[in-house]
């Protein structure tokens, strides 16, 4: 397979960034992220990006960054909690390792709380992760070939379990 030797989808907060880096290190390769890339070709937080420029500019630079990524890195990749959201994202990420890290909404609220630099999650958190995982669960489970739920685990125990589940070995 050529590219990503794994690639994290899920909404977010549900971990991809930290399990990603954890399983990078674990694994000895390199890892990305798609969030980091448009954070560093715009020179601009996500969310300033959001507010001045809007979500379907964020979308824009996002599959692009998703794509380039996709041809461009052989590590582990972590994606935006949204990226699925694109018709062409999912195509492209078929025939790639794709694991959907899931959790409920309460595990959601938990862990975002009312603290968040999430534009998507100004406001009532608990209405919006429903709202936000019934448009989109789906969409994880049709780009995802492994599946690994994140509740009550920590980091580490999440990284433990897609390693088991996709019976990768350590370097
Ligand atoms: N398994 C976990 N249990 C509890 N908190 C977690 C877990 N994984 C990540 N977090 C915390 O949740 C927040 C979001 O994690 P992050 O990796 O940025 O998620 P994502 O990239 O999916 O948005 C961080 O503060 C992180 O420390
Ligand atoms: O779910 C989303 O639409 C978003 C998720 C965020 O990434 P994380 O999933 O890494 O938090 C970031 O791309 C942006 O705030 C939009
Ligand atoms: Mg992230």
């Amino acid at each position: 397979m050529s590219g990503p030797l794994l690639v994290l989808v899920g909404p977010m907060g549900v971990g991809k960034s930290t399990v990603g880096r954890l399983l990078a290190e674990r694994l000895g390769v390199g890892y990305r992220d798609t969030d980091d890339d448009i954070v560093a070709g715009q020179g601009r937080e996500i969310s300033d990006i959001f507010v001045e420029d809007g979500e379907p500019a964020f979308r824009a630079l996002e599959k692009d960054a998703v794509q380039s990524a996709l041809t461009g890195h052989d590590g582990i990749l972590a994606l935006g909690g949204g990226a699925i959201l694109d018709a062409d994202t999912r195509a492209l990420l078929a025939g790639h390792r794709v694991v959907y890290l899931s959790m409920d909404v309460e595990e959601a609220v938990r862990r975002t709380g009312l603290n968040v630099a999430r534009p998507l999650l100004a406001v009532n958190p608990r209405k919006q992760w429903r709202e936000l995982m019934e448009a989109r669960r789906h969409l994880y489970e049709e780009v995802a070939t492994a599946v690994v739920p994140t509740d009550g685990r920590t980091p580490e125990e999440v990284t433990e379990a897609v390693l088991d589940a996709l019976e990768l070995k350590e370097a």
